[in-house]
């Protein structure tokens, strides 16, 4: 078979169209390059996930990975795609160290995760279509392959359904949409047809082989479904306990495997072997009887043909319904194969030194795209809840400033308002940034879906700055109202300093900086709901932001002072009261250093790569 290999000519935007990649890399025959590779997880014992793994695949192949479930085939896939770190050994991908540079594959790689889909909360054609930008995609190209995928997946009916919405295999068929996404020349598909009816994988299948012959993709297919898999894998990888325990084209195993032929004799109905005849068949071998009247067994090749011949002869053939010969199913070879016999894998020599990948000059526009992108993408992903928030956000503030300003006779005073209405516009705040931030985070994790984002060409630095940015617009009003509840039920006069514009965007910065720091830290979800809403009744309970410090008992003052929102209110009031002095610049200090704090953790937590 010839597989053609490097960018082919194509007229207008295509299917697979060679992308501009982020990292400029040179073709080379074997795009990926594994040695050595050893993957564990701490244990008693330490579970071994990847054992000296050694393979090449090269370019225009589809190389099959199968093994039994826990065989180490998603370990492997997580370190090619530079979102596990091995414990030891090499990968090379397309002349990048994938262990170095993890980032730098990402572009180069279109993937479908085990998992959840990052984008699910969008409908089928924006998600394929972002998929696209945040590959590095032009607007045009985006746009014209979204189309191209929707024809040829047959997704026309659900371009405007909400991911989530769709059944799981009609889900399945949209991510492996968004891996073609981009154009890649490297696919990596994990179980790409769980869950797909007979027709969608057929159509899976074909849209692969297609894309190989006709424009040279390499991919490599992790699957179950050997038997419909053998159609279009060039090369495959059985793995069994972290271990490859056969290499070679199907043709190579299968024979490897013995060879065997396998025989199948139908009787006609309500015919059975009597037992002499029987004994016959099972001197050649195991006779499995498939149903009543149906036998298999499968016999040394240079017997197939005379076994065949004196079976006719004995039985007769008015007796026989068929009788067919055939080459054993790859399924049946790999069924077959013996996991406790010794790896026969051959060394490989090690790969080539190859000259290093550069970084594209472009990177600062795609992470600004990546920013724009996946900031709509995550405004969109709370445009069901975001009118609850808002109306939230309305009402509690000013039923704060409403009711603590009539607490006694002593709290309608302009410091004691001021105290209240910088007080609820940073509980307002704070429950945003801290609880749903942290929640929101977590969830993420929970669900796959960081990984998939950490999958795809973008920084982690946009991806934070987007969550920021689309709570901010949920923030903001919990914020202002507030002050104009201040204004016009009790006629305070606020100064509009500009540090204005500096403390509510710290104080936004620094708990949403929080917020994710708690949620990627705590992994156990319910301890962290637990933890980020008893900090926020801890905040409105022991008040240290409504009522002035000389009017709390001690150990509620002490508190305050540990508290940062403590130090966000007196920061907020100080401006809205014109009061910049020293204490003012403390304020924003200790915010400035709960920023920084906060974000080193969160760069540190947030698991962007597994460890
Ligand atoms: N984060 C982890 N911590 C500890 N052990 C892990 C972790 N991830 C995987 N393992 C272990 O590593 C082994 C390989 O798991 P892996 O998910 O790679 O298998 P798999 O071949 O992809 O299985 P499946 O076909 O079921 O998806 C398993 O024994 C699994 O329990």
């Amino acid at each position: 078979m010839s597989i053609p290999s490097g960018p082919l000519p194509s007229q207008g935007p295509s299917l697979a169209e060679a992308p501009a990649p982020l990292v400029h890399v040179a073709a080379s025959q074997v795009p990926v390059s594994v040695r050595n590779l050893v993957r564990t997880f701490p244990g008693e014992p330490p579970q071994v996930a990847n054992d000296q793994l050694s393979f090449d695949i090269h370019r225009g192949e589809i190389f099959g990975l199968l093994g039994p479930n826990g065989a180490g085939k998603t370990t492997l896939v997580m370190q090619l795609m530079g979102l596990m770190r091995p414990t030891s050994g090499h990968i090379q991908i397309e002349h990048v160290d994938v262990v170095r540079h993890p980032d730098a594959v990402k572009s180069l790689i279109g993937f479908l995760p085990q998992g959840e889909l990052a984008l699910n909360y969008l409908e089928v054609e924006r998600a394929l279509h972002y998929t696209g930008r945040l590959r590095g995609q032009s607007e045009h190209d985006a746009r014209v392959q979204t189309r191209q995928i929707i024809e040829q997946l047959g997704l026309g009916s659900f371009r405007s359904r909400y991911i989530n919405h769709l059944s799981g295999g009609m889900a399945r068929l949209v991510g492996f949409g968004m891996a073609l996404m981009g154009q890649p020349r490297l696919l990596i598909l994990d179980e790409p047809t769980n869950e797909l009816d007979p027709h969608k994988r057929r159509l899976v299948w074909d849209t692969l082989d297609q894309l190989n012959r006709e424009q040279g993709l390499t991919c490599l297919l992790v699957t179950h479904n050997v038997l419909e898999a053998e159609r279009v894998i060039h090369r495959l990888a059985v793995m069994d306990r972290g271990r490859i325990i056969a290499l070679g084209t199907p043709q190579e195993i299968k024979q490897r495997a013995g060879g065997h032929v396998r025989l199948e004799l139908q009787l006609k109905e309500g015919l059975r072997l009597e037992d002499r005849e029987l004994e016959q068949l099972r001197s050649h071998g195991q006779v499995i009887e498939v149903r009543g009247g149906h036998y298999r067994t499968y016999l040394e090749p240079q017997q197939a043909a005379s076994t065949s011949v004196e079976l006719i002869q004995s039985l007769g053939l008015e007796r026989v319904e068929d009788l067919r010969l055939a080459p054993p199913s790859l399924e049946e070879v790999y069924l077959d194969l013996d996991r406790n016999a010794a790896r026969e894998v051959p060394t490989l020599p090690p790969p080539p030194r190859l000259e290093e990948a550069s970084p594209s000059p472009h990177r600062l526009r795609h992470h600004l795209v990546a920013l724009k992108y996946l900031w709509i993408a995550h405004m969109l992903e709370v445009r069901h809840t975001w009118a609850w928030n808002a109306v939230f956000s309305l009402f509690m503030p000013v039923a704060m400033v409403f009711g603590l300003s009539r607490i006694g006779l002593g709290l309608s005073d302009r410091t004691s308002l001021l105290y209240i209405v910088s007080g609820a516009a940073v509980f307002s705040v704070a429950t945003e940034g801290i609880l749903t931030c942290a929640q929101r985070v977590a969830m993420m994790r929970k669900d796959g879906r960081l990984i998939y984002y950490a999958s795809l060409p973008i920084g982690q630095a946009s991806f934070v700055a987007s969550i920021i940015l689309s709570r901010v617009f949920i923030v903001f009003p919990g914020v202002v109202t507030p002050l104009l509840a201040g204004w016009l039920l009790h006629g305070i006069r606020l100064e509009l300093s500009p540090w204005l514009l500096v403390v509510i965007p710290l104080t936004a910065l620094s708990f949403s900086g929080v917020g994710m720091m708690l949620g990627s830290l705590i992994r156990d979800l319910d301890l962290l709901v637990v933890i980020t809403n008893a900090l926020i009744s801890v905040l409105l309970l022991a008040a240290p932001v409504f009522i002035p410090e000389e009017a709390l008992p001690s150990p509620l003052r002490a508190m305050g002072f540990l508290l940062p929102p403590t130090y966000a209110a007196d920061a907020l009031r100080r401006a809205l009261d014109g009061a910049v002095d020293v204490r003012f610049a403390v304020d924003l200090a200790v915010l400035a250093a709960m920023t920084l704090v906060s974000f080193v953790g969160l760069s540190r937590w947030m698991r962007w790569r597994v460890d």
